[in-house]
């Protein structure tokens, strides 16, 4: 069948292939943007993974560990949590104004349109423009041994947090390979409900932010209860013993063994294109990972490209906006509107000290060739940080001494960490300076007001004119 045989029906201005956040994004910002006919391909058991196997899940059992509750209530906590999220999602998608097709798709050669397989029938559909927004998959590296393991030994965080839990108990002893926010949130839910938790990462943990709060983090880690860490530590081999499974670990110059019950492994998530046949729609692929320009446009002008897909920025807040750039260009005969990553710079880790970053770090405003200026204060001798006998804490302001700018801040420790980050967005978005932090009211005892301070030292250490401080 050609694209020219293709039923009325069957014709989109905007095709979308894949229903998560940037697909949904992508497909509501192409209406908004004026494409006539718009349409969604998804798969209705899993279709948004924030919702039903990361964010939300992975969340709801580090909030069930804190309040005490052991690891089968956890589950079960969220599994009601997923049910009611995903339940809430679906009615509002079905109150979308584009078309919803149920299916798997794969782009046709020529290309003449998608093929769209649901439940052993296809249908074959066509539109002026696409959008791929297919998201991306945990994957296990190739380590001796891994593959002799008896399955269920070897475990991704879908088996965890996902619509269903491969476990029945927490284990005794766990390995965690990947010390990036999968690994160490779910590191932190385990040792909560008293698992001994290894982690083990190829790097220092010291990305994305300044080295000062990657080496924080990394003691932190340490003393919490319950978890080590072998950082940088290299997994070389696996063997299923009589005492669980002996794990061989290079770490700093020697080769360490440790038997662990289950490993977990969390070290980064591909983009699932396997099943596109992209070559039909000569999208140029290359490292796994779809070519796109800052218009997300791809080697093919008709195709576009959101979310996880593209194998960077993996996070919920960059899938929602890359839909929606992707969606509005979709719609259009050419491509307006690009990306603006650095807008969009906020990442939080959940782990038992959380970590915030906003706009640049230290080294990030050197490289861009700012005067950086920057104050950096403990948290745990700040009054509040005394009367919550908060072990660790770091906050940092960046700002560019030419004007008193702001440019970033960081922030290591308290349990309110990723909600304190965002009294920086307002900020950043109307091009703050140290002076407005210094002439705003802050609240006494908080740790909001340790913003003040730093603004202040910020200014008399470097001449800034700033009355009041
Ligand atoms: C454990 C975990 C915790 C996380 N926690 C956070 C967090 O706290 N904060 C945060 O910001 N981000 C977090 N993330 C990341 C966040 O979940 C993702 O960035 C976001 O959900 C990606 O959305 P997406 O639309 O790109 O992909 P998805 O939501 O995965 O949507 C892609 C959809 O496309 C479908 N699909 C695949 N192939 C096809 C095909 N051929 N045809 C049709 N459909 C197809 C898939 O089934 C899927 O439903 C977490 C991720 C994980 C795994
Ligand atoms: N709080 C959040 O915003 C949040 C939470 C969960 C996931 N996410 C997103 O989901 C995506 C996937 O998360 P992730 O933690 O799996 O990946 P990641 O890429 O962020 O981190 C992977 C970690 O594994 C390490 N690593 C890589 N190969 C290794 C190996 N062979 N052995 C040992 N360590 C190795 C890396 O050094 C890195 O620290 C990320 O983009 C992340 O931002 C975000």
């Amino acid at each position: 069948m050609t694209s020219a045989s293709v039923p009325t029906k069957d014709r989109f201005d905007v095709l979308v292939l894949g229903g998560g956040t940037a697909g949904s994004n992508a497909a509501q910002a192409a209406c908004e943007a004026g494409a006539s006919r718009v349409g969604m391909i998804y798969t209705p058991e899993m279709f948004n993974t924030c919702v039903q196997e990361g964010c939300m899940p992975s969340k709801s059992v580090l909030a069930s560990s804190t309040q005490g509750h052991p690891f089968s209530e956890a589950i079960y906590r969220k599994d009601v949590h997923l049910t009611r999220l995903a339940r809430a999602l679906k009615g509002k998608m079905q109150r979308a104004p584009y078309a919803l097709i149920e299916g798997s798709a794969r782009f046709l050669p020529g290309p003449e349109g998608v093929e769209v397989t649901h439940e052993g029938k296809v249908r074959h559909l066509c539109a002026r423009n696409y959008v791929i927004a297919t998201g991306a998959h945990a994957w296990v590296p190739p380590i001796e041994g891994l593959e002799r393991l008896p399955s269920g030994q070897v475990l991704i965080s879908d088996d965890i947090v996902g619509i269903e839990t491969l476990l029945g108990e927490a284990p005794k002893r766990l390995l965690v390979l990947g010390g990036g926010p999968i690994g160490l949130e779910l590191a932190t839910f385990f040792a909560r409900v008293e698992t001994e938790v290894l982690v083990v990462d190829i790097s220092g943990l010291l990305e994305p932010f300044d080295p000062e709060f990657g080496q924080a983090r990394l003691r932190a880690l340490r003393a919490t209860p319950h978890m080590d860490a072998l950082v940088p530590g290299e997994l070389q081999s696996v063997t299923d013993t009589a005492n669980g499974v002996l794990c061989r670990i290079a770490h700093k110059g020697t080769l360490l063994e440790r038997c662990v019950d289950r490993l977990l492994i969390a070290i980064g998530r591909k983009p699932n294109i396997e099943t596109l046949a992209l070559e039909n729609a000569h999208v140029r692929v290359e490292n796994s990972t779809i070519w796109h320009d800052e218009h997300l446009q791809t080697s093919n002008p008709q195709i576009y490209v959101a979310g996880d897909v593209v194998n960077h920025h993996q996070i919920l807040h960059y899938a929602a906006e890359m839909g929606r750039v992707a969606g509005i260009n979709a719609a259009r005969s050419e491509p307006t509107m690009a990306m603006d990553y650095q807008k969009n710079a906020l990442a939080v880790t959940f782990d038992e000290y959380p970590s915030a970053l906003i706009g640049l770090t230290e080294k990030e405003a050197k490289a861009q060739g700012y005067d950086v200026i920057s104050a950096t204060q403990d948290l745990s001798s700040l009054g509040v940080g005394i009367l919550e006998d908060l072990p660790w804490g770091l906050w940092k302001l960046v700002a560019d001494q030419a004007e008193g700018r702001i440019l970033g801040s960081q922030i290591f420790g308290p349990s309110s960490a990723p909600e304190l980050i965002h009294l920086l967005a307002p900020i950043l978005y109307y091009r703050g300076t140290l002076q407005d932090i210094v002439h705003m009211t802050w609240y006494h005892p908080t740790y909001a007001e340790l913003l003040r301070s730093l603004a202040r030292k910020l200014c008399s250490e470097t001449g800034i004119e700033c009355p009041g401080a």
